[in-house]
């Protein structure tokens, strides 16, 4: 960066680290009036939920019932849905919850519509469908990414790097070169939220923008995929263009085009493991596995097969992927991490 340059990062890193404040402060007001920042009120079920976003009559509604059992009413007029309606899809034994949402439009995170409610809900997800009108221009794309950038979703991108300790020093410590901000505007950023204390440890070269986003600390980082829908309506050719750019698939849910395709690639992105679990003596149930999430540990194992377990918890012991000692069980506590088709057995008090 230039002398300029850097000048403007400075001020402006500033100004965007006030606004995010504002914001911040406007979508979660601390006191419990009224419906800003909440979602739809549906039960979270099943082993993850993939959330449908998108403008009114892409083909959300159409696609859940293809998909699962639910029906969900789709027709040719806008704003079909108007609340968001679960379906079930089952997937190499897990079951996956996928919720149909009313159509959003442009300033929908500013509450227009059902747009907070929607984008709200959105944060619950394990993966986004940004669900697109193939038929339609790639601006309502931009419009659907800005709306859900500005209640705290970051798609497709992991939390950066960067680690705080409050401190009664104010330590600041870099392990690579930052050519995109400087320690200059994390100072005074910091200083701006009366951080003034405390120890910054920054592992990757990250703008000031994401400096902001980790500290603000409730931003969410989801994985998302671009479904182009109605792809009996364009050319061979635009279809080619679309399914040749980065996370996008193209569907037709009127004649079930591709929709097998799109469901292995949710599977993929919700990157889940199989955990079989045995009681003493007997062989590992195969049958039935627990469904989790990559990085889960022997906790959410126990919380995902009964709420008691977890409280009188002794050890585990694990034989897979995960047991350090393998082909041989390991004794593990709650905190334990494990991996995709390990053999879990709890014992408790
Ligand atoms: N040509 C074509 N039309 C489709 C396809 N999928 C859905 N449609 C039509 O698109 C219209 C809207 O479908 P819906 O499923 O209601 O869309 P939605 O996104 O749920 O709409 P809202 O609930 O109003 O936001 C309906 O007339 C569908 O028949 C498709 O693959 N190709
Ligand atoms: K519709
Ligand atoms: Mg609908």
């Amino acid at each position: 960066m230039g002398v300029v340059e850097k000048a403007t990062e400075y001020h402006l890193g500033l100004l965007k680290a006030k606004l995010a404040r504002y914001r911040q402060q406007l979508l979660e007001p601390t006191t419990k009036s009224g419906p800003a920042g909440t979602g739809f009120d549906v039960q979270k079920s099943g082993d993850a939920r993939v959330a449908l976003i998108g403008f009114p009559s892409v083909g959300k509604s159409t696609l859940l019932s293809k998909l699962t059992h639910t029906q969900s009413e789709a027709a040719a007029y806008e704003f079909t849905t108007l609340t968001a309606i679960p379906g079930v899809l089952e997937y190499k034994g897990a079951r996956i919850q996928l919720l149909d949402l009313p159509g959003i439009v442009e300033g929908a995170s500013q509450g227009r519509g059902r747009g907070r409610q929607v984008v709200s809900t959105a944060k619950t997800a394990d993966v986004i469908l940004i669900m697109l009108d193939a038929t339609k221009s790639d601006e309502q794309r931009r419009l659907l990414e800005h709306e859900l950038d500005a209640v705290g979703i970051r798609l497709n991108k992991s939390k950066p790097d960067v680690v705080f300790k409050k401190r009664t020093t104010g330590g600041f410590n870099s392990t690579v070169k930052l050519t995109k901000t400087d320690e200059k505007t994390i100072r005074t950023i910091l200083a701006g939220y009366k951080l003034h204390n405390c120890d910054v440890m920054i592992r990757e070269d990250i703008t000031t923008d994401e400096f902001i986003d980790v500290l603000i600390g409730n931003r969410k980082y989801i994985p998302c995929i671009y479904v182009y829908n109605k792809i009996d309506s364009i050319s061979l050719e635009q279809v080619d263009k679309i399914a040749r750019s980065p996370q996008s698939l193209v569907i037709s849910c009127e004649m079930g085009l591709n929709l097998e395709y799109l469901v292995s690639r949710i599977w993929e992105e919700l990157s889940m493991v199989k955990i079989y679990t045995k009681k003493r003596g007997a062989h590992p149930d195969l049958d039935d596995p627990v469904c989790l999430r990559k990085g889960s540990t022997i906790e959410t194992v126990c919380n995902s097969i009964h709420r008691s377990l977890a409280p009188n918890f002794r050890y585990a012991l694990v034989w897979g992927k995960s047991s350090k000692f393998s082909p041989h069980a390991q004794k593990v506590s709650l905190t334990h991490a494990v991996q995709d088709e390990d053999v879990v057995s709890i014992f408790t008090k």
